[in-house]
């Protein structure tokens, strides 16, 4: 939430609701690709809440383009169903319990000493915009120039559509980063669980530090055995992005059946949800990574980070947040990353606000970007 009046006696009350379908063409150079989605086109439900203080609400969820007018239809039929209209903020406030669902909450109240290391060096990042499936082998190596250039240390690597090519892109990669940089692989669910083991001991030679999502992502006990079966190599398992609750996650870490969790600010709906979910990684001794790019993801993720680090695990042993490089000069308050670190963002709230040009010119299907690129 921000604007103008924050006192005590303003009730606030709501009178406005709307659910924008925002989508962006990535799809047309391919960026987002991976061996499952060959075409994404990185969009939003994104909700904007209006107060009659002046005072605004925003927040989103992430889908890869087809199917949002589904996340924008369920959007409004929870708004409704909450009967936001004329409600004040604090009769909301006061029912958290059944209201979390639809708040995301500013987590960066929690900050307290620690929080120096954070601001001087920021949180260590990985990235994962240098080798989309979708990218050529050129394409990999400038963008893979360029990164190393800007001080990145810790590449992910679209896998799982083709061995061979598999092997030829991370043997690049590889060795363009060295043997003491970071390489992670992601498979986005395509393979069984045979299959994952197979595939993976075949890339063993290119050292992962982790295979993610080898497999469907609710196959928890798939998920074990092929953590069983590439300890040997030192690869682990990495899952997350699509695992929508706190009891899946917790039998994943009960299953011991990943090695790196990845939490996903909007997949897992709400704050309140993925805090829990970082609790039980830290009894667990699981580090977490959490999931991000898409639109939007970056900036609302590392809010749930740095309390990680601050409030929760104090560790960053194993532990990176990953980042993508597209489409951060949509919000009014984009992420900053200094030589491969997210630093902690200045701004209050949750960094969900779009600017609204950006929203208009991406309103699919009446912006003026989707109207010039259907009329091609
Ligand atoms: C379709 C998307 O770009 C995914 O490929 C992406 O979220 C990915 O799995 C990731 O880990 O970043
Ligand atoms: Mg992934």
């Amino acid at each position: 939430m921000s604007g103008s009046d924050h006192g005590a006696k303003m009730l606030h009350k709501i009178i406005n609701v709307t659910v924008r379908d925002v989508r962006f063409p990535t799809s047309l150079e391919q960026h987002g690709s991976d061996a499952m989605h060959t075409d994404p086109d990185y969009s939003v439900a994104y909700v904007l809440v209006d107060t009659d203080s002046g005072l605004k609400g925003f927040g989103f969820t992430f889908t890869l383009g087809k199917g949002t007018e589904i996340g924008k239809i369920y959007s409004e039929k929870l708004m409704s169903a909450f009967s936001l209209h004329n409600r004040s903020l604090h009769s909301l406030t006061a029912l958290l319990k059944c209201t979390s669902q639809l708040f995301i909450t500013c987590v960066g109240c929690f900050f307290s000493l620690p929080e120096d290391q954070m601001l001087k060096e920021g949180y260590p990042a990985y990235t994962t915009s240098c080798a989309w499936l979708g990218y050529s082998d050129q394409q990999l190596q400038q963008l893979c120039t360029d990164a190393l250039d800007n001080g990145w240390t810790k590449f992910k690597v679209k896998v799982g559509a083709d061995l061979e090519d598999d092997k030829r892109r991370c043997r690049l990669i590889r060795q363009m980063i060295g043997p003491s940089n970071t390489l992670m692989i992601d498979a986005n669910q395509r393979w069984d669980v045979a299959e994952a083991i197979c595939w993976v001991s075949s890339l063993a030679e290119f050292k992962p530090l982790w295979i993610e999502e080898p497999t469907s992502p609710d196959d928890i006990l798939g998920h074990a055995a092929i953590s069983k079966a590439l300890a040997p190599f030192g690869i682990g398992v990495a899952t997350g992005e699509q695992c929508h609750n706190r009891v899946m996650f917790k039998q994943f870490l009960q299953a011991s059946a990943l090695q790196f969790l990845q939490i996903d600010s909007c997949r897992l709906g709400s704050v309140n949800e993925n805090l829990a979910v970082l609790l039980m990684a830290h009894k667990f001794k699981v580090p977490v990574c959490p999931h991000a790019g898409g639109v939007g993801l970056c900036e609302l993720v590392q809010h749930l980070i740095l309390f990680d680090y601050i409030c929760v695990s104090a560790s960053l042993h194993n532990r990176m947040c990953e980042y993508v490089d597209h489409l951060h000069e949509h919000f009014t308050s984009p992420v900053v990353i200094r030589n491969a670190h997210y630093m902690p963002p200045k701004d209050p709230g949750y960094s969900c606000e779009m600017l609204e040009l950006s929203v208009k010119r991406h309103s699919y299907p009446e912006g003026e970007v989707w109207k010039l690129h259907m009329k091609k």
